[in-house]
């Protein structure tokens, strides 16, 4: 019987992944980590020493540099960078439009996904992101890809960034998030695919409780084997 399973949600932009693993998370009593986050605080990072997003070798180093945290909190999962609480900046479009970029270097991805095998390794952990059930957690025993139509995921982020005070018009959101998926597909390095043991889930038309309950028993039914 394995007590705390590792649970890797993956999948591309706005599919619901990191909504859902913090529901499951919460559920289940287990951490959740966000690695998108973390690209994206190595992103703002960067932008902030006005380093060149094409260079591998100082992006490397720069992350070699900093400390990125992921802190839980009663408002959601917090983010720093040095200390320097950085949740909302990462989230700006500036760092949206940037990040698959920085994504694509292997020496960024390599010590990345080192961090993030650290935080992982003792299981009862939810992770989500590109890479998570193909390099980060590869034997992680509830792999998720996680998908929903591109109509409906650029709705969901128009809802989203309205909510927060943000107007981006839809089409442009659906630009966005169709670029992302290409450069986040298509690149040489530990691209976004689904594993081989990964089920898949479509999360078009469907609520977000809906979703969360079915993870949930599929993770039940890992805990108890
Ligand atoms: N099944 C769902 N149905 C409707 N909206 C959803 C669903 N899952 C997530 N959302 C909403 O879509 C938005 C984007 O979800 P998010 O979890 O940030 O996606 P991802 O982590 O895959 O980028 C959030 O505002 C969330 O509330
Ligand atoms: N494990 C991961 C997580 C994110 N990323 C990159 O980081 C970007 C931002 O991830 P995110 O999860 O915050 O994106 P959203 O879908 O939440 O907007 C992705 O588009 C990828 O380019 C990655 O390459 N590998």
């Amino acid at each position: 019987m394995t007590e705390r399973i590792s649970i890797a949600i993956d999948g591309p932009a706005a599919a619901g992944k990191s909504t859902i693993a913090k529901i499951v998370a919460e559920s289940l009593g287990y951490a959740y980590i966000d690695t998108g986050a973390m690209y994206r605080a190595l992103t703002w990072k960067a932008q902030q020493q006005q380093i060149d997003v094409t260079d591998e070798a100082l992006l490397a180093d720069l992350l070699r540099s900093i400390t990125i945290e992921l802190k839980p909190s009663p408002k959601g999962q917090l983010v720093y960078v040095d200390g320097e609480e950085v949740t909302d900046v990462i989230r700006t479009s500036e760092v949206t439009n940037a990040v698959s970029q920085v994504a694509t270097h292997e020496s960024v991805r390599e010590r990345m996904v080192e961090l993030q095998r650290t935080i992982g390794e003792a299981g009862a952990v939810v992770m989500d992101g590109r890479d998570i059930g193909t390099a980060v957690l590869p034997f992680a025993q509830l792999k998720i890809f996680m998908t929903a139509s591109v109509e409906e995921r650029a709705e969901r982020r128009y809802a989203e960034n309205k909510s927060r005070g943000i107007e981006t018009p839809l089409d442009e959101l659906k630009k966005e998030i169709r670029k992302r998926d290409q450069l986040d597909t298509e690149r040489e390095h530990s691209p976004l695919v689904q594993a081989e043991d990964a089920l898949l889930i479509d999360t078009t038309g469907r609520t977000i409780e809906e979703v969360a309950r079915e993870i949930e028993q599929l993770a039940k039914e890992r805990i108890t084997k």
